[in-house]
């Protein structure tokens, strides 16, 4: 006999709700996650029981100093680093299932783009490797481009565009197979503030367009609050979350709202949270 919701109009609404959240609405999902690295100089505690579930949609930022495990967290997702301790799921599977299901994007600080091929020739790379159709490659090309704001270089070669343009042909090659987990790693961390925030800008309207979820690694305590959903601080030895910070922001920020209290207050926590973590060698 069920006591908490005699009606079964409102009973049926929440086991929806619980069935929909267990059923695909999760995309990650980590579990008293560990990670050592046996080194020669001992044993690295890169991550030490993470505890984390990112749903559908969401845009989380991980911050915190050099070495907290932002990027393995990040690489453990990708199946690149295998844990050493504790469950992750992607998708209901395990890394290595959700990468051969080609279930994410993978954006790394430096573009790393060929030089010698298109920037049209470049995105269609993976699609090459997975052996899509010539004409399935252009069209997805075509349209991951114009999602990235750069539709009419196709023709041009990397070295022909600037470090903001060559890190969005970097986000439409991890965009082209329509993976829907974006996983970037400090992305726009080596341009300057200018370009960084029109980057900025335009992320949270490729999110806003296409729904995907995003788990983005920085170091800037504005963009993490200016982009993310939620933040995840994290300190290190042994790398940890230390606070998860849900942004009362609404989803729609132009970039004057980093002017704003709510902003400004989530960045204080922000900060709090990570000069509580920080130890001063
Ligand atoms: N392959 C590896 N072998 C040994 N130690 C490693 C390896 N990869 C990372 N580490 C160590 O694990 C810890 C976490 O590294 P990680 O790169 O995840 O940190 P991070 O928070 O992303 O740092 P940064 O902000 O500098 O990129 C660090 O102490 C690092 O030296």
């Amino acid at each position: 006999m069920d006591h908490v919701n005699a009606n079964p109009a409102i009973r049926q609404e929440a086991s929806q709700e619980a069935s929909s959240k267990a059923s695909g609405e999760t995309v990650v999902e980590a579990r008293g996650l560990g990670l050592t690295f046996e080194t020669n100089d001992g044993p690295v505690q890169a991550l030490s029981n993470v505890d984390l579930v990112i749903g559908k949609g969401e845009f989380v930022s991980f911050i915190g100093p050099s070495g907290c495990g932002k990027t393995t967290f990040l690489r453990v997702i990708a199946d690149l680093e295998q844990p050493t301790e504790g469950d992750i799921r992607v998708n209901g599977m395990t890394p290595a299932e959700a990468r051969r299901k080609r279930a994410y994007g993978y954006v790394f600080q430096a573009a790393g783009l060929f030089p010698w091929r298109t920037i049209e020739q470049n995105v269609a790379l993976p699609l090459e490797i997975m052996g899509y159709s010539r004409a399935e490659q252009k069209e997805r090309v075509f349209r991951t481009l114009d999602l990235v704001n750069l539709a009419g270089f196709e023709k041009k070669f990397p070295w022909q565009l600037s470090g903001g343009m060559q890190q969005r042909a970097s986000i439409a090659r991890a965009l082209a197979f329509d993976a829907d987990l974006l996983l970037m790693d400090e992305p726009f961390g080596a341009l300057d503030e200018i370009v960084r925030d029109h980057l900025n800008e335009q992320l949270l309207d490729l999110w806003a367009r296409t729904g995907k979820t995003i788990g983005f690694v920085t170091h800037s305590i504005p963009e993490a609050v200016y982009l993310s959903t939620r933040i995840i601080v994290m300190s290190p030895r042994p790398g940890r979350v230390t606070d998860v910070i849900e942004s009362p922001l609404p989803r729609e920020r132009p970039l004057d709202i980093r002017e704003t209290p709510e902003f400004l207050q989530i960045a204080h926590r922000v900060r709090e949270g990570l000069r509580a973590g920080h130890s001063d060698d």
